[in-house]
């Protein structure tokens, strides 16, 4: 039976793809057996699992396999499995539109710039359309498994708009893919060449891939596997190399690039799994911009049968980035997202996956430092999730996290909570650290002053996560963190200083006065700092407010921010406020002190209430210094 061809034209964002596709994807243009071997081999797994409650859908033919032969005079290179197949629907949906709301966001996402788009279509995965690097025509024939004979589809295109779909006879379940190869890509009809990338990128795949066996340089009508076709991870570590983990990391998570690094074991005992973790060199696209709910990238499977993606099962969110497979023994093959979600052996293996995932990370940076600066400054930000999310594991993953601090050069994230101890002064007990909206800011702050004078190291942290994630880390290898300008500092002193600050605090108290008079409300406090050395003032937090950066964001996000007024310090020894305090007319004192308040709040990173009243303010009195005034 065969119908009539229906010529359909592919959504928009189909020839946008396809577009992209082929013209930025030359270079690595044999990307497309991978990937056309990667949609046969998911086929496969998927009729594996479906057969698991129908067994009929595969009694007829039971070795699943993936074929590929090249037709020299015909031009044509045809993949072939014998899979799940797609119905009529399916191709439409399947092939002919961009389902996946994550294609939608990808495209949202190119700039335009070729070599930037091209990395980003490499960690996309661009699946079937790669076809159309090399081919200027394909044809799908394809049978749903289960299907009559009758209830072929073929689909065809050159690729560029529009595609014809007809209904067809297929004798054959499975899909086949034919690619009519255009001029210059003569090399994929080489069976030799065919049989180096197969080894080169789908040695792992876990079904066969079989040629065509050669006789005196012809194809004969015999097959032979070329592949390994049996899953990676079920095979002996020591058997393995580098190149094989690579290649099998490129295959499960479409990146172009390596992997960082990766962990494979076996477990035994009350249950038996096999876990495959990987940390990618590069952010996945999906990690980079799918928000937490939509996560990808471990696989499980339950005795060698691909069951789901289960990365959201088996991965707290603050280790999102990992890819990788775990394959159990034990677990029900039936199993369910639902019983994923409660069954007790499910929760061992996420211990465990979280366990193994924190080894590695120590032993990369212990071992290879380099890499794990490259990790840190890719996913750091990711991984300090876990210290809110994951108390049990909070100490160790503090470990891992690295900082920027006043010891350290540049911006760089280089300081760890370890190093930093290790420098610590005699007698110091707290690690201290200071939050802003940038490393600049929180290089200048004046809350940090005195700490520095003294030689004490301070954390910079300027990400927006840090405010956040330090407040549930109070403590570190038993030393207390403390944020540098909230809460009132009594650093350690002696008797003598202690005397010389309670008279410096007592000679300054007209001018405190003063202040508080003026400022009214808005701070909560103005008291004589201990903080300050060079700045003349600087605004202090209570010890469990938030940051008035954060505040400033949180406000502009439309967030109702409780919080109680900063105290005011100032520094009794600095020029200006010996001015404040000396200054007889009302109106220059006023200028002064609001001043030395809105300078403070500049400092921190909070919003001026009247920008034009401050610059007003600040030319009056720098043409009141001009004039000598
Ligand atoms: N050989 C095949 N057999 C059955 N279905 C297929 C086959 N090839 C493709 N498909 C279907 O078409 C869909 C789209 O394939 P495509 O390769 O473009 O993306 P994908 O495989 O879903 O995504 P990605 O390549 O990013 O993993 C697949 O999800 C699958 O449902």
């Amino acid at each position: 039976m065969s119908s009539k061809p229906e010529t359909r034209a592919f959504e928009a964002e189909v020839s946008q793809v396809l577009h992209l596709v082929t013209h930025s994807l030359y270079s690595h243009k044999e990307i497309f057996l991978r990937e056309l071997i990667s949609n046969a081999s998911d086929a496969c797994d998927k009729l594996r699992f479906a057969a698991l409650s129908d067994a009929a859908l595969t009694a007829d033919d039971a070795e699943l396999r993936i074929e590929i032969v090249a037709d020299k005079d015909a031009r044509t290179l045809t993949i072939r499995d014998n899979g799940i197949g797609m119905t009529r629907d399916e191709v439409i949906e399947n092939i002919g539109t961009v389902a996946r709301s994550g294609t939608r966001r990808f495209l949202e996402s190119l700039s335009g710039d070729a070599r930037r788009d091209t990395q980003l279509i490499g960690q996309f995965g661009v699946g079937f359309y790669s076809a159309f690097i090399v081919a200027d025509k394909v044809t799908l024939t394809t049978r749903k498994a289960g299907a009559p004979a009758g209830e072929g589809v073929r689909w065809e295109s050159g690729g560029s708009g529009e595609y014809t779909l007809e209904t067809v006879d297929a004798a054959q379940r499975g899909t086949t893919a034919t690619l009519h190869l255009k001029e210059d890509e003569s090399e994929f009809l080489d069976v030799w060449k065919l049989r180096d990338l197969i080894t080169r990128y789908s040695d792992h795949v876990a079904f066969p891939i079989r040629l065509p066996k050669m006789h005196e340089g012809a194809p004969t009508d015999e097959f032979e596997t070329v592949n390994h076709a049996a899953a990676l991870w079920t095979r002996p570590k020591n058997e393995l190399k580098d190149e094989d983990y690579q290649g099998f990391y490129k295959s499960i998570s479409h990146d172009f690039g390596d992997a960082l690094a990766w962990t494979h074991n076996r477990v035994e005992g009350s249950q038996s799994y096999t876990l495959l973790l990987y940390v990618p060199e590069k952010p996945p696209f999906d990690a980079v911009l799918s928000g937490r709910d939509e996560r990808k990238g471990l696989k499980l499977y339950i005795r060698r049968v691909f069951i789901m993606d289960a990365s959201e099962q088996l991965l707290p969110s603050y280790l999102r980035f990992v890819r990788g497979v775990v394959d159990s023994d034990d677990l029900p093959l039936n199993v369910s997202r639902e019983i994923l979600q409660e069954n007790r052996l499910v929760a061992q293996i996420r211990g465990a996956c979280v366990k193994r995932t924190l080894d590695l990370l120590e032993k990369l940076a212990k071992d290879e430092p380099e890499k794990f600066a490259r990790f840190s400054a890719t996913f750091g930000n990711v991984l300090k999730e876990g210290i809110a999310e994951d108390g049990a594991n909070r100490e160790r993953i503090a470990k891992l996290l690295r900082f920027a601090s006043t010891a350290s050069e540049g911006e760089a994230k280089t300081v760890s909570l370890d190093d930093y101890i290790g420098r610590m002064q005699a007698g110091q007990d707290t690690i201290w650290y200071i939050t802003a909206d940038s490393h600049a800011a929180a290089k200048g702050s004046p809350q940090i002053e005195g700490l520095r004078a003294k030689g004490v190291e301070v954390l910079l942290l300027s990400d927006r996560i840090d405010e956040w994630m330090i407040g549930y880390l109070g403590e570190y290898a038993g030393k207390k963190l403390r944020h540098a300008g909230k809460g009132e500092v009594d650093a350690e002193v002696d008797g003598s200083e202690a005397e010389r600050r309670k008279q410096a605090a007592e000679a300054a108290q007209p001018v405190v006065q003063k202040l508080a008079g003026l400022l009214g409300g808005r701070v909560s406090e103005v008291r004589v700092s201990h903080r300050l050395t060079q700045s003349p003032s600087c605004l202090v937090l209570g010890e469990h407010d938030m940051a008035l950066h954060m505040q400033r964001l949180l406000r502009e996000a439309g967030h109702d921010v409780p919080g109680n007024e900063p105290a005011l310090e100032i520094n009794p020894t600095h020029p200006l406020v010996r001015a404040l305090a000396d200054e007889a007319d009302a109106a220059r004192a006023e200028d002064l002190g609001w001043l030395l308040f809105e300078e403070a709040q500049v400092a921190a990173g909070d919003q001026l209430a009247d920008p034009a009243a401050f610059v007003a303010r600040v030319n009056r009195i720098a043409l009141g210094a001009a004039h000598g005034g």
